[in-house]
């Protein structure tokens, strides 16, 4: 196997074009680190289970549908216990973020990450950082316990607060020197996990004991490589609501329409879900597939028509599309960097109104459903609550092993330690070109308006990203599609 590491990427490689995107070690810039056993061989809950550790070699492959002649790819660590350990209990000096937007299951993970260091490995000493990256510096702490967090994964939010901006890597690197921890797990989407990796960095460069572990949070599953985000199951249901709403509104007047806006900044995963879940739905717009209003093939036609059929209809539009269509974009920018949208659905609504007020044929009633807010405030349902359980378990049994600068995800329904660039690289996106996006369309019955042009770009665009994912000689399986969050 030949090996080749540099601050970037740890790449080792085997035969059959086997390739393992591995995640640092702590003993890759400090050397001759002691080991202990892992403090779960005398834990009487995990005493029966047999190969409880994961073996040394185990790793996930990043593809999971291969032809007869097809490289084995790029594989990911596995996640879980080692059999050794680099921490002893009583030293480990443990601290908790978490940054950016809200999303269900914050609570979840936080509980998840105290009880597994204190129940697994006997960790009593563990802060939670107060208020996103700026509170390393600029805010309290708070002592965790499994006592603090018992109950924490019934409410919605962080206990910890959250912020976006404010991250200022000397001090933050300064606070964890000064603080004495050795240990830092960041909960967190995109940003967060671009912030983390220079923390990491730092860290490195100083030589500190010290593991850093993401946990990626993205209500809107625009996190790449992993199957789904915790807490996109949870909105999906929670969408569902305001979908029912809007169609009993719409169902219950002539010519009702119904228009609800849900999240989804640069990627329409919940407002595609959210429509192939409710069935109600008679058109999705998402940013990824850009729409048009007037003229043949346009929206306003296309509403007509299902008025004319249906007598009523519902629209929902992620937050990010048509964003080109607005007039005035509004070319700012929070304080993560994020670009700031303007109110799509607002918008949408008033081009509506204007446009059937103007026609005078068709009387139309519409109401419009913002459920942004109340969707991503809410504690996570049952099965993000198991999920959220298993990322936050395995990035402690990561950090106790002594591996750093990863990102606990699930691939192919495994629990992976991935490096942290590849999750900060790109952005995951709804692939216009893939079977899901036509399921959607087959059910709504709605215009693809896509015109040669813009279709045959989407394919180029496809194709370039397949090439990125599997290398210049395999070719992608139509079958296997990134964008359907696995639900094992
Ligand atoms: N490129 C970056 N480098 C370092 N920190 C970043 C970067 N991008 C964002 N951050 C920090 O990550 C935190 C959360 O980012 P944000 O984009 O708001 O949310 P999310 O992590 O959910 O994408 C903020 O404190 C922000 O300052
Ligand atoms: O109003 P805020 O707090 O800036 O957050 C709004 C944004 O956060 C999101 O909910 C998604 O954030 P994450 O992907 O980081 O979870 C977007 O859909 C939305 O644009
Ligand atoms: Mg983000």
């Amino acid at each position: 196997m030949a090996v080749s590491s540099d601050t970037q990427m740890k790449i080792i490689k085997g035969d059959y074009g086997y390739v393992l995107e591995d995640v640092p070690h702590l003993t890759d810039y400090i050397p001759d680190l002691p080991t202990y056993p892992n403090p779960l061989r005398s834990n009487p809950a995990y005493s029966v289970v047999k190969q409880y550790f994961v073996h040394v070699d185990d790793t996930v492959p990043q593809k999971i549908v291969v032809h007869k002649d097809s490289p084995r790819g790029i594989h990911f660590r596995r996640a879980g216990p080692r059999q050794k350990v680099y921490f002893e209990s009583d030293e480990v000096h443990a601290c908790i973020v978490t940054c950016g937007g809200l999303c269900p299951g914050l609570n979840t993970v936080i509980r998840e990450l105290v009880c597994g260091l204190n129940h697994m490995y006997g960790v009593t000493r563990i802060l939670g950082i107060d208020g996103g990256y700026r509170g390393f510096y600029s805010r309290n702490t708070v002592p965790l316990t499994p006592k603090v967090v018992n109950d924490i994964h019934k409410r919605g939010g962080t206990i910890l607060g959250t912020s976006r901006g404010g991250h200022d890597t000397s001090k933050i690197v300064d606070s964890i020197q000064d603080r004495g921890i050795n240990q830092v797990y960041i909960i967190g989407g995109d940003g967060t996990q671009k912030g983390a990796a220079v923390i990491f960095e730092e860290i490195r460069r100083r030589g500190l004991k010290v593991a850093v572990a993401g946990i990626p949070k993205t209500i809107d599953n625009d996190i790449p490589v992993i199957d789904r985000s915790f807490g996109f199951d949870t909105a999906v249901e929670e969408a569902q609501r305001a979908i029912n709403a809007a169609h009993v509104e719409a169902e219950s007047i002539e010519n009702g329409i119904g228009v609800v806006k849900l999240m989804g900044r640069y990627s329409g995963f919940i407002a595609m879900y959210a429509t192939l879940g409710s069935r109600d739905v008679d058109c999705c717009l998402i940013p990824e597939s850009p729409f048009y209003l007037e003229g043949n093939g346009g929206l306003f036609e296309f509403i007509e028509k299902r008025l004319k059929e249906n007598g009523h209809m519902v629209i929902v539009i992620a937050e990010g599309a048509g964003q080109e269509l607005l007039s005035e974009s509004l070319n700012q920018q929070d304080a993560s960097g994020n670009k700031l949208l303007q109110d799509v659905g607002l918008w949408i609504s008033q081009r509506i109104k204007d446009h059937f007020a103007k026609q005078q044929k068709l009387p139309i009633n519409l109401k419009y459903i913002d459920p942004t807010y109340m969707i991503r405030a809410i504690p996570s349902n049952a099965s993000d609550n198991v999920y959220c359980t298993l990322l936050a378990q395995s990035a402690v049994h990561g950090a106790m092993a002594g591996y750093t600068g990863f990102t606990s995800g699930l691939v192919n329904g495994r629990q992976t330690y991935i490096p942290f660039n590849r999750i900060t690289e790109r952005q995951n996106k709804v692939v216009i070109t893939d079977r899901m996006w036509a399921r959607l369309l087959s059910s709504t019955n709605q215009p693809s308006f896509l015109n040669p042009k813009a279709l045959s770009e989407a394919k180029k665009e496809e194709e370039s990203h397949t090439q990125l994912l599997d290398g210049e000689n395999f070719k992608k399986d139509e079958s296997e599609t990134k964008d359907i969050p696995s639900l094992t």
